[in-house]
C-alpha cells in the first residue's frame, strides 16, 4: 500500500471470531486481532455474523476503529502475502452452519508465509468472513492491488529437474510440494526434466532467456553447478566476453537463479537460505527475493575451466570427492564413507600457494560477524572495493597486478577456497564461518601437513563453538585471488601440458598404488580439485573471485529473532 493510500478498516469473521481487521498503508502490513475472547466453540456462527453487522454499524457511528492494536493481534506484512482468493472459490473454509446457505456471507482467504524453527517457512492460510458481497470485494481489491505492486515477484519461470540426485525424488519434490505454491502465486513454468548430465547447461546457451523472470534447478549442487556454467556462459556469450581470459571483468548475469533443493549435498542453498527444503525454497522464489553472490572463476593460464561459488579444495575434499564418486551406489552416504577412508590415509601435498590479500574487506575470517540477510559487511566491503578501484582508474593507488602477492610454499593436507561459509546439516559453521556471500572476496584456508590426531581436532572444530583456526598448522586469509602449483610442475615451464596430472605414467602407477596401500609410507603425488562437487583435472591453478556476478532467489540467512516471534508476528 503505498504512502498516503487510506487504511482499510473493518470488523470481519476468522474461526468464528469477530476481529477488527485493517491494511495498514505505513506498516504495509495486513493486520487483525480478536475484538472479544473465545467463549466456546459451540456459539453460533449465525449470532456470530450477526454481531459483526452491530459492529459494522457501531463503526459508522463512532467514526472508526481505534489506530492502534493491543498486544494480541496478528501482523502479516504485504511482502510475505502469497496470495489472496475468493474463499468461495478457493474451498478453503470449512463451511459449518446452516446460516450460510440463507444469507451467503462472503469470505477471501490470504495465502502468507509463516517462519517456523531453523529457518523453515511454511505457506498458511487464513479466511476472513465478510457480512456483505461490497464489503469482501473491496478487501479483495485492496489486497489484489497490493499485491500487483511487489514488482520484484517472478511470472514465469523456466525450470531444469535433475530425475538423478540425491535420493532420485526431484520430480515428486517439484510435483508434490513446489508446482502446487507456484499455481497458487499464479506463477508459470516450462519444466525440463534433464535426459543426461549437461542437458540444462547446454539448454541455457539456446533458450530464449527474455522470455523468463528465473531460472529454476531442482537438484543438488551438481545440478545447480551446470546451470551456473551455462547462465554465465550465456550472458559472456551475448556480451561477447571471452571467459578463458583470466582478467576479463566478467558481465553480471540479471536474471536470478533459485533452487529447490533435493541432491545429497544442496550447500549453495543451505548457505543462502539457512536450511534444505523445497517449500522454504519455493516460497522465497514467490516472494522474490534477491541475493546477489560472489562467483570464482577457475583458470589454467589462459584456459577457463570451471566457475565455484561454495568451495574449491585441494587435498583432503578433493580426495574424499574422488573416493565418494567410486562408491556412488552407497548415496549420500558415500561422502561419510570416504572421509573416514581419507582421514585413515592421512595424504599430504607438496606445492606452492601464491595470493593477494583482498585489502578492501570489511571483515576477517577469524572475526565472529556471520553473513546475514541484508549482510553490513558484504555492503562495506564492496562499497569499499569500489571506492578502491575508481583510484585505480584515476591512478590515485598503484595497479596491484603485480604487487602484494604473498607466497607460501610447503606440504599441505588441505587447501580450501571458500566463497561462502559453506555451512551444510553435518557441519552447521561450515568450512569458513565468518566467509560472506557478496563481499568480492573468498577465504585461503591452508592445513599444513600434521599428525592425525591434530587434523582430527581442526575437523572436529568445525561442529563445535571453538575456533577452527587455531592451530599452528592452519592458516587463513581473505583473498581476491590465488594460484597453486604442485611441487613436481614447479620447474616445468609448459605446465599447459597437464591434461591431468595422472596421466604422467610413472606417477600413475605410484600413486594408485599408495593410495590403496596408506601403510606402505608413500604419498600420492596429487590429490585433485573438488570445485563444489565437480573433480578438476588439473591441479595447477589460478582463482580469482568476480564480485556480485549472479542473484539468487534467496535472502541470507535471516537473524534467528525473526523466528522467535514467528509470521504472522504477534504485536
Ligand atoms: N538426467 C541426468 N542424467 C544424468 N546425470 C544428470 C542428469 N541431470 C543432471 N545430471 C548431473 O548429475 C550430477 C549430480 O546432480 P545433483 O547435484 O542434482 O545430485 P547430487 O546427488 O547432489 O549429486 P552430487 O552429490 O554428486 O553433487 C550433476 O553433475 C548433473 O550434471
Amino acid at each position: 500500500m503505498q504512502s498516503g493510500a487510506p487504511a482499510l478498516r473493518s470488523v470481519l469473521t476468522v474461526k468464528g471470531q469477530s476481529c477488527e481487521v485493517s491494511l495498514e498503508p505505513e506498516r504495509a502490513a495486513l493486520c487483525w486481532r480478536e475484538l472479544r475472547p473465545r467463549r466456546g466453540r459451540e456459539r453460533s456462527r449465525a449470532a456470530e455474523l450477526c454481531l459483526t453487522r452491530v459492529l459494522h454499524r457501531a463503526r459508522a457511528l463512532t467514526g472508526g476503529l481505534k489506530h492502534q492494536f493491543p498486544p494480541g493481534g496478528h501482523v502479516v506484512p504485504v511482502s510475505e502475502i502469497i496470495s489472496v482468493e475468493d474463499a468461495d472459490a478457493g474451498e478453503t473454509y470449512h463451511h459449518g452452519s446452516n446460516w450460510q446457505h440463507m444469507c451467503k456471507p462472503h469470505a477471501f482467504t490470504v495465502h502468507y508465509v509463516q517462519r517456523m524453527k531453523k529457518h523453515r517457512w511454511s505457506c498458511k492460510a487464513v479466511t476472513f468472513w465478510c457480512s456483505d458481497e461490497v464489503l469482501c470485494c473491496q478487501w479483495l481489491k485492496a489486497l489484489g492491488d497490493l499485491l500487483d505492486r511487489q514488482t520484484c515477484r517472478p511470472k514465469h519461470l523456466l525450470v531444469y529437474i535433475n530425475p538423478y540426485g540425491g535420493k532420485k525424488k526431484g520430480k515428486q519434490i517439484y510435483e508434490r510440494k513446489v508446482a502446487p505454491l507456484f499455481s497458487l502465486a499464479g506463477i508459470s513454468t516450462e519444466v525440463i526434466v534433464t535426459e543426461f548430465a549437461n542437458h540444462a547447461r547446454d539448454n541455457l546457451y539456446e533458450v530464449n532467456l527474455d522470455k523468463y523472470d528465473g531460472i529454476l534447478c531442482v537438484g543438488g549442487d551438481g545440478m545447480f553447478s551446470e546451470v551456473l556454467h551455462g547462465l554465465i556462459g550465456r550472458v559472456q556469450k551475448d556480451t561477447a566476453i571471452d571467459p578463458n581470459d583470466p582478467d576479463v571483468v566478467l558481465s553480471p548475469c540479471d536474471i536470478r537463479i533459485g533452487i529447490i533443493p533435493a541432491g545429497s549435498t544442496d550447500c549453495v542453498c543451505f548457505a543462502t537460505v539457512g536450511v534444505n527444503d523445497p517449500v522454504t525454497s519455493a516460497l522465497h522464489i514467490i516472494l522474490g527475493d534477491s541475493q546477489v553472490l560472489d562467483v570464482c572463476a577457475v583458470h589454467r593460464k589462459k584456459r577457463f575451466l570451471k566457475y565455484t561459488v561454495s568451495n574449491l579444495g585441494y587435498g583432503f575434499y578433493g580426495d574424499i570427492l574422488k573416493s565418494s564418486e567410486k562408491n556412488r551406489w552407497l548415496g549420500p552416504a558415500r561422502y561419510d564413507f570416504a572421509g573416514f577412508k581419507m582421514f585413515l590415509s592421512r595424504n599430504w601435498y607438496e606445492g606452492t600457494v601464491s595470493f593477494q590479500p583482498a585489502k578492501w574487506a570489511a571483515g576477517s575470517p577469524r572475526d565472529l560477524t556471520r553473513c546475514r540477510s541484508g549482510c553490513d559487511v558484504c555492503r562495506q566491503s564492496i562499497a569499499q572495493l569500489e571506492e578502491h578501484q575508481r583510484a585505480q582508474a584515476r591512478g590515485l593507488v598503484r595497479n596491484e597486478q603485480e604487487d602484494d602477492w604473498k607466497t607460501i610454499k610447503g606440504k599441505f593436507m588441505a587447501v580450501n577456497a571458500a566463497n561462502m561459509c559453506c555451512a551444510c546439516p553435518r557441519s552447521p559453521k561450515g568450512l569458513s564461518p565468518a566467509a560472506h556471500l557478496a563481499d568480492g572476496a573468498a577465504d585461503l584456508i591452508l592445513v599444513h601437513k600434521c599428525s592425525r590426531i591434530n587434523f582430527l581436532r581442526h575437523l572436529i572444530r568445525h561442529t563445535n563453538k571453538k575456533d577452527q583456526f587455531d592451530f599452528p598448522f592452519v592458516e587463513v586469509y581473505r583473498v581476491k585471488n590465488f594460484q597453486f602449483t604442485p611441487k613436481h610442475l614447479e620447474e616445468d615451464d609448459d605446465v599447459d601440458a597437464e591434461s591431468t596430472d595422472m596421466a604422467i605414467p610413472g606417477k600413475k602407477n605410484f600413486a594408485q598404488i599408495c593410495a590403496d596401500h596408506p601403510s606402505c609410507g608413500c604419498n600420492q603425488v596429487n590429490s585433485v580439485w573438488n570445485c563444489d562437487g565437480e573433480t578438476l583435472d588439473q591441479t595447477a591453478i589460478e582463482m580469482r573471485v568476480h564480485s556480485q556476478l549472479i542473484k539468487l532467489f534467496a535472502r541470507g540467512i535471516e537473524d534467528s529473532k525473526l523466528e522467535d516471534v514467528g509470521c504472522p508476528s504477534r504485536v
